[in-house]
């Protein structure tokens, strides 16, 4: 098989501790958090007393200044364990990099800290419900009014929304303008007249809360512009899209790794017509079939992976591999799935669930149908 090289010795001994991390503290409690469509407040303090939340930001912001690679092994972990309910992704690897790179230092100071802490908890509001893939089209409006901005709008199906307290949103400062119109503002969502509706009723990522939110007169301190001014939000939003690709590219990959060593453990226990299920033909091409899609799969990501530690990932490639690497999730689970025969369909069994929270990763993040767009577009 071929060697992950760019991860080390230490960064296998820091996969450990995430893996030991999540099976004594998420694996018992994961049935009762999709019961309750989110996981709990002290799961995401206790990560962040480990250090597993923002581990790239600077010490000086709470981090400890690791490069993304880290980040890659907590997301690969908890995809790899069925866990896709655990929203630190989003926000460590998503939220946190918008204030970063954009903020202002009162605003990092204000901010990040509590977000490694886990004593906050983000999300960003870009989706609407008449504007999805067309960012430009959202209809949501921050206005100013003396040293405050005024929003009003509404966002749906936002990751983190029922537990957020800081939401990074998409809104028009200039309601003629297009993508030079739109701004990002940080949020918070204890503030009058913002208001959490529902937790949706997802298909999957059952433990995940997803949530409508709605704005009325809130006012914002103008001081919380994403940014030194109005207009920059869309470009932001460019920029950062592809990181969060290969996020969505990485746990896409270590879901159908996993989905496959679960099959093949399964089909050397299940009998049929009196000899293992691996006996069959069908099922060990099946199989190889699916290890070689899966490993040229692998090898895509981590090289993008390497592309994006030394920013050199470009935003067509990005969406290249957001496309590929989730149509073949979905593609391995199918197959998993049938390979499980029934019990594949019980909800008990981890690749049921697994099949299930494949399908939106060709959705969200770009739907599948955009990054082909991104795509053609660089011909
Ligand atoms: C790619 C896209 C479809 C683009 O659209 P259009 O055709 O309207 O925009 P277009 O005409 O390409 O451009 C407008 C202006 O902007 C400039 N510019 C573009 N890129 C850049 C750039 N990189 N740098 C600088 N300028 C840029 C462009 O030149 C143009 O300027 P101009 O008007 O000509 O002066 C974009 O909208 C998109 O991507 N949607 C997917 C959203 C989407 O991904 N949500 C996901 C929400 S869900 C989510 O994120 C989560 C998923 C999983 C976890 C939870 C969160």
């Amino acid at each position: 098989m071929i060697p992950r090289t760019l991860f080390d010795a230490d960064l296998e001994g820091f996969r450990d501790s995430v893996r030991k991390f999540l099976e004594q503290e998420a694996a018992p409690y994961h049935e009762q958090w999709e019961k309750d469509g989110q996981v709990s407040r002290e799961l995401w303090l206790k990560a962040g007393e480990l250090g597993f939340l923002c581990p790239m930001l600077p010490e000086e912001y709470g981090g400890v200044g690791a490069d993304f690679r880290y980040s890659a092994v907590i997301m690969e972990e908890i995809s790899r364990a069925g866990l896709s309910g655990i929203g630190w992704g989003l926000h460590s690897d998503i939220v946190a990099p918008y204030i970063l790179n954009y903020g202002s230092e009162e605003q990092k100071q204000k901010y990040l800290p509590k977000m490694a802490s886990g004593e906050m908890i983000t999300a960003i509001a870009m989706t609407e419900p008449g504007a999805g893939s067309d960012l430009q089209g959202v209809k949501t409006t921050a206005i100013r009014q003396g040293d405050h901005y005024i929003l009003n709008g509404s966002k749906t199906f936002i990751t983190n929304g029922q537990l957020a307290d800081l939401v990074i949103v998409v809104a028009k400062t200039d309601p003629k303008e297009g993508a030079k119109g739109t701004s990002l503002l940080l949020v918070e969502t204890a503030w009058e007249g913002f208001e959490k509706g529902q937790n949706l009723n997802k298909v999957g990522m059952k433990a995940q809360d997803t949530s409508e939110l709605f704005f009325q007169d809130v006012k914002v301190p103008a001081d919380n512009l994403l940014g030194a001014m109005e207009g920059q939000g869309f470009f932001q939003l460019m920029q950062e899209l592809p990181a969060e690709r290969l996020q969505v590219a990485l746990t896409a990959v270590a879901a159908a790794e996993a989905a496959w060593q679960w099959t093949l453990d399964y089909v050397k226990e299940r009998k049929a017509f009196g000899k293992p299920v691996i006996a069959f033909q069908n099922t060990r091409f099946k199989l190889a079939e699916l290890k070689a899609e899966i490993t040229a799969a692998r090898v895509f990501t981590d090289r993008c992976l390497e592309l994006h530690l030394t920013k050199k990932l470009d935003i067509p490639t990005a969406a290249m591999l957001k496309q590929h690497t989730t149509d073949l999730q979905c593609k391995v689970m199918d197959e998993c799935v049938q390979l499980h025969g029934g019990y594949g369909y019980m909800w008990e069994y981890p690749i049921a669930r697994a099949w299930a929270d494949s399908r939106v990763q060709r959705i969200y993040a770009g739907t599948n149908e955009i990054m082909k767009e991104i795509v053609a577009r660089s011909f």
